[in-house]
């Protein structure tokens, strides 16, 4: 076997206001290095001389003051830009700590901004959020970051509706996971507030999609009623890129349900006039800002890939933090799986007498267990009883993953970050699967 060749690396020399834009696939590792200066990715300000490793990734590492980068390994796509809308996003920033800091004079009941993104796909929601959000920590803030986008799963996993407060450093390798306490549990204090929805986009079952919604709003206004740091810090709302007729009934009812008072628009022109028409009034502001140069369109395989990646962090960890998972086998009758909305792919004809299709698409469906849970990821409700609609609205312990099914002597063998029996009998079933590499 021949040793792998340690490739030579690269050297960046940044101006002041300038980012590398870096490209890397999911079948190669490349390392980072900050040497002089200083960078930051995505808010997040990278220490000198540390080695950051990514894998599967498109990222924008940006200087204020000017850096010499150190970059080994090779790179899909690798180049510098000179212009970026970074200093209007300082500004947006600069913007919210001054209702920030209005709040902590006691205007506006004391609360913080609550930001809304909007925007189509591949426009950077996610990317500015990590950055509104980075700067508020860096200014000793505790804002809470609220992700409504249903099929990327940035703080769990896909198919949740999230909200994390958040008390440290976005981790520039691992994005919100390790900030975020990826793996819920119980008690402890920074747990992040997930709720199932099961469906990666919102038109799939709108109506649940609308419950889950209200319920999360309502979970995270009594969070922060109860914690004056992260009231006065705000909340930043990460949505995904659906704005037809069902984005707009969404961003309606999340401007309600959350009483957002600054809806930003990336990228869209359109959107930012209705949105102006539709919900600029006194007290809450509309505002534009432009979509970098920078921001990749992903297409579904990365998608896929990317998914698959967190997934993965899920059980195993990551290179810098390995877990391993715990191998557990049920039966069958110990647990209980379930699904939304079952009725909802039935014809309106097919539904029993009184019930219409909008109570169908909230209504909880038992499934039996067999081979077809091969490979899925389940979510562990936190309930201990079967009532409806409540079920619905219980906030997830975790998620296991079924690695084998015993068809004839009914059991799973299913896999879950935490040791000793699953403590929750309710698993919700989605249409997540995983084929473990
Ligand atoms: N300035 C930049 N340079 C290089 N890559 C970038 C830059 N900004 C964002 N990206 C990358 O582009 C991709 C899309 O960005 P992002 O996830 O923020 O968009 P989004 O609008 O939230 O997308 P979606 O709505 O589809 O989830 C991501 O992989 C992100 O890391």
């Amino acid at each position: 076997m021949s040793m792998a060749q340690t490739p030579e690396p690269k050297e960046w020399i940044l101006d002041e206001e300038n980012e590398l834009r870096i490209e890397i696939d999911f079948d190669t590792k490349v390392k980072l290095r900050l040497v002089t200066g200083t960078a930051e990715i995505f808010g997040t300000e990278l220490g000198q001389n540390v080695d950051y490793e990514f894998s599967g990734r498109k990222i924008a590492i940006f200087t204020w003051h000017g850096c010499k980068l150190l970059v080994t390994g090779t790179c899909s796509v690798e180049y510098f830009a000179a212009e970026t809308p970074m200093v209007s996003y300082l500004n947006m920033h600069l913007a919210l700590e001054q209702r920030r800091v209005l709040a902590s004079q006691g205007n506006n009941n004391g609360q913080g901004p609550r930001v809304l993104i909007v925007g189509p796909n591949d426009v950077g929601k996610t990317s500015l959020s990590k950055m509104l959000l980075s700067y508020g920590l860096r200014q000793s803030r505790q804002p809470i970051y609220v992700d409504l986008d249903c099929s990327e799963g940035s703080i769990t996993m896909p198919g949740c509706l999230t909200a994390t407060p958040l008390t440290e450093m976005i981790d520039v390798e691992e994005g919100f996971g390790s900030s975020a306490t990826s793996a819920p549990t119980a008690g402890s204090a920074v747990m992040p507030l997930a709720y199932y929805y099961g469906f990666p986009s919102p038109k799939d079952n709108t109506k649940l999609y609308n419950v889950l919604l209200a319920r999360l709003a309502k979970s995270v206004k009594r969070r922060l009623d109860e914690d004056e740091a992260a009231k006065k810090s705000g909340i930043v709302i990460d949505t995904n890129g659906l704005i037809d007729a069902t984005g707009y009934e969404i961003i309606a009812n999340c401007i309600k349900e959350f009483a957002v008072d600054v809806i930003i628009v990336l990228g869209h022109e359109r959107l930012f006039s209705d949105m102006t028409r539709l919900h600029q009034k006194p007290g809450v502001s509309v505002v534009k800002l432009a979509k970098s140069g920078g921001v990749v369109e992903r297409d579904s395989s990365f998608r896929r890939l990317t998914q698959n990646q967190k997934i993965r962090e899920y059980f195993y960890g990551t290179a810098k933090s390995e877990l391993a998972p715990y191998s557990t086998m049920i039966n069958y009758h110990d647990v209980e799986i379930l699904r939304v909305g079952e009725g909802s792919l039935a014809p309106s004809s097919a539904l029993p007498i009184g019930e219409d299709r909008k109570v169908s698409e909230t209504h909880v469906v038992k499934v039996e267990p067999g081979e077809h849970l091969l490979h899925s990821v389940l979510a562990v409700s936190n309930a201990d009883k079967m009532q409806e609609p409540e079920i619905l609205e219980t906030n997830l312990a975790g998620f296991i993953y079924v690695s084998e099914v015993h068809e004839a002597r009914k059991k799973l063998t299913v896999l879950s970050p935490c040791p000793g029996r699953i403590p929750k009998k309710f698993w919700w079933l989605g249409s997540l699967k995983w084929a473990e590499d």
